[in-house]
């Protein structure tokens, strides 16, 4: 367990983000969907649950290693998807890649990337799985190209991002009439084999067609997709596990199992998209209890500290992703930053096992953890005993 110099919280990387990158970028980077509800819930609802630590344990060798999707990784903490690095830094997807090479893990690569999937892959080594993130377009070819492509590369899931039929209306966007650079291309669509519109899909973001962003995703995706023609098309045509990204109920966490999915990542996308929803952390539970022992459950959505990491563990998660975070620390200082923003996080989870006395991610259960009703029926069993106890001694 090792605090690097720098900024000492993944707060002081938000603060130093917000002043070096150009206000669009930022606005994208930081903007929920309408009045940001969702996106603050993810944060704030960590605070309801309380830890329930144990003492007097033998701490001295604390892993965090685990497995995922049946391969042992060093760590449950992984990067999660997100649209266009070099918003952050020149260096983009590639420093991102480098930086959780050397932390280990999962990465889950966004089709909207400002580096192609083959570049990105190859900064990794044996510590890391990557993940293909895909959105489903009318035109399934392109779609169905990616997948080949990630194959091709050595991607080990494909991770089906399930929220975002037309992107969430984000104010802060809209107000900035925010639209990607120019000089950025999303390359992952510049590709021979996708011979019709390559720019109609961003591989040339100076050639968008649309007026915004915006709009050309919403132009492309299939927002006819359903679990029939969605999930039962993507199994007929690869053999890699499939994700589902963005599931909040365990109605949808059944058909994930019924639809044959390896596994669920418990997401609302940040809360740029439907405001109002639950926070990922309280989603979180009933997905677990839905999945049982037959799918994987992940999750994402406002952890910042490594007693969140905890917490999603204790209620079930079995890996968390983090997007924000790392692109803050991308922001501060290209792959050393993204590298700090993911060791401040895994230290802080170290320290939180220890101090709470698990050794091992595996020993990490609900006994450690007080959700807000057991706490409020501790304390009112309290609040009554006291009460009898007054009435007693007047007796
Ligand atoms: C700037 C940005 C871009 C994102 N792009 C994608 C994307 O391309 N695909 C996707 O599935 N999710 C995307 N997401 C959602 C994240 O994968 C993730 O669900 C969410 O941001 C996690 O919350 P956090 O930012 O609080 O860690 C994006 C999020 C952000 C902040
Ligand atoms: C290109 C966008 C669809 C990326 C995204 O998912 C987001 O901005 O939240």
């Amino acid at each position: 367990m090792e605090y690097s110099n720098g900024p000492v919280c993944i707060k002081d990387l938000e603060r130093i983000a917000s002043k070096v990158m150009p206000s669009g970028a930022w606005g994208y980077y930081d903007s929920g969907a309408n009045d940001e509800q969702t996106k603050l819930d993810n944060m704030t609802a960590f605070d309801k649950y309380r830890l329930h630590p144990r003492m007097l344990r033998d701490v001295s060798n604390i892993s965090t290693a685990t497995t995922i999707l049946g391969q042992p990784v060093p760590t449950p903490l992984g990067v999660a998807p997100c649209a266009m690095h070099k918003l952050a830094h020149a260096d983009g997807e590639l420093a991102t890649s480098r930086a959780a090479s050397q932390h280990g893990g999962v990465m889950i690569l966004s089709t909207y990337s400002t580096t192609s999937l083959e570049k990105v892959i190859a900064q990794g080594n044996s510590n890391m799985q990557y993940w293909m993130q895909l959105y489903v377009y009318k035109e399934r070819s392109v779609s169905e190209q990616i997948v080949r492509r990630a194959e091709r590369a050595g991607f080990k899931a494909l991770v089906l991002t399930v929220d975002a039929p037309a992107l969430g209306r984000r104010l802060v966007d809209a107000r900035n009439k925010f639209n990607p650079p120019a000089h950025l291309h999303l390359e992952n669509f510049i590709d021979p084999e996708i011979v019709n519109n390559p720019d109609g899909y961003g591989a040339d973001l100076s050639k968008s067609a649309s007026e915004t962003f915006g709009a050309t995703f919403g132009a492309n995706g299939d927002q006819s997709l359903s679990w029939e023609n969605g999930i039962a098309w993507l199994k007929s045509i690869t053999k890699l596990p499939i994700i589902v990204k963005g599931i909040l109920t365990a109605e949808d966490t059944r058909l994930a199992i019924k639809y044959g999915c390896a596994g669920v990542i418990v997401s609302n996308h940040g809360g740029r998209q439907l405001d109002g929803t639950l926070a990922s952390i309280d989603a979180l539970p009933q997905v677990v209890e839905a999945a049982g022992d037959k799918i994987e459950v992940y999750m994402d959505g406002g952890i910042r500290k490594g007693t969140d990491i905890f917490k999603a563990l204790a209620l079930g998660a079995r890996a968390v992703f983090v997007a924000r975070p790392v692109l803050w620390g991308l922001a501060y200082n290209g792959e050393a930053g993204a590298k700090h923003a993911l060791d401040l996080l895994q230290s802080e989870l170290e320290l939180t096992m220890m101090l709470s006395g698990t050794r091992t991610i595996g020993e990490i259960d609900d006994s450690y953890i007080l959700e807000p009703e057991s706490r409020w029926v501790q304390s009112s069993v309290r609040r009554q005993q006291k009460k009898v106890n007054q009435l007693r001694a007047k007796l």
